[in-house]
């Protein structure tokens, strides 16, 4: 079988970097193209030299829909306006879209599911085996222990990241809020600040810690009455998501229009 041809979207980005740095050590997948911000400092430089590890022959560029146009799988860690625009290109050209973007907005949501109709789409708050693992636990621990254990999702980053709760957290809540069955929208506690009252039974509660250079620590603490569970993840280096999203993008390789997450890819969804 041919390799894989691969797009990477935010190419000068953190995740960005560390794809473009991770493609050439992964068997049966090839870097065709790489993207950046239109009017940028990195247009036009090769995306191998950027990160200092000698000229790969991919430039950056800022025209998507000819960089899309060579692959089979555009692989995005951008930002939700960037992603949202790719979902429709990918849909048109179809173009399998693997997206580690977080904060999304439901309207981000909808036109990312639109596109999944016309395309392969698989999306995740977090591309590491282990948090799709923790999320399995979670989702068990709360089917368990049902709401009179009170469920917090805390999570640190790095100074940088601009959204929050972090897609992980999200991501850790819905599971905690499908082993309750509940719907996580309609019980969330999120940003507590001032004379809130006492909790609210049954709500899943979000704490953001922002500072220094964190890859990513989560922990969903489920609070009962005497005692106290702690589920801890904590990202020790970018690589993690890098192989998760290269192992997604040939997962997704020849699969039908659809959105599919990293459980459908790891083989944990039936756990
Ligand atoms: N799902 C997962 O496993 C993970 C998800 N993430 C998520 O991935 C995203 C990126 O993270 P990270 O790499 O740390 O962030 P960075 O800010 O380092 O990288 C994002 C890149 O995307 C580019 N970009 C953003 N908007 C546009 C646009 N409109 N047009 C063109 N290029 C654009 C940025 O360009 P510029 O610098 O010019 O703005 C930048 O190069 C975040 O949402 C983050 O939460 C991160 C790690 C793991
Ligand atoms: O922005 C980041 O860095 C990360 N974002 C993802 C998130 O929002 O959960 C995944 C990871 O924690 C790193």
């Amino acid at each position: 079988m041919n390799d894989l041809r691969l797009a990477v979207v935010g190419a000068a980005g953190r995740m960005g970097r560390m794809l473009v740095q991770t493609i050439p050590d992964t068997l049966g997948v090839r870097l065709v193209g790489a993207l950046g911000r239109a009017g940028s400092g990195c247009i036009g430089v090769d995306s191998g030299t950027l990160i200092g590890s000698g000229p790969n022959g991919v430039a950056i560029s800022d025209d998507p829909a000819a960089v899309a146009a060579q692959c089979d799988v555009l692989i995005d860690f951008s930002s939700p306006e960037n992603t949202v625009a790719l979902s429709g290109l990918c849909a048109q050209l179809g173009v399998a879209h693997v997206i580690g973007t977080t904060g999304l907005s439901a309207q981000d949501l909808e036109v990312v599911a639109e596109a999944s109709r016309k395309v392969a789409v698989v999306r995740s708050g977090n591309m590491s085996l282990g948090v799709n693992l923790l999320a399995v636990l979670v989702e068990k621990a709360a089917r368990a222990l049902g709401p009179a254990w009170d469920a917090e999702i805390v999570e640190m980053h790095h100074a940088k990241k601009v959204d929050a709760p972090s897609g992980t957290a999200l991501l850790l809540g819905e599971a905690a809020a499908r082993g309750r069955g509940i719907d996580l929208g309609e019980h969330s506690a999120r940003g507590r600040d001032g004379l809130t009252g006492p909790r609210k039974t049954g709500d899943i509660g979000f704490a953001s810690l922002r500072g220094g250079t964190v890859v990513g620590d989560h922990t969903v603490i489920l609070a009962g009455a005497g005692e106290r569970i702690e589920l801890t993840h904590r990202a020790e280096e970018r690589g993690i998501f890098a192989r998760g999203a290269l192992a997604a993008a040939l997962w997704v390789r020849g699969r039908p229009p659809g959105l599919y997450n990293m459980q459908d890819v790891l083989g944990l969804s039936g756990d």
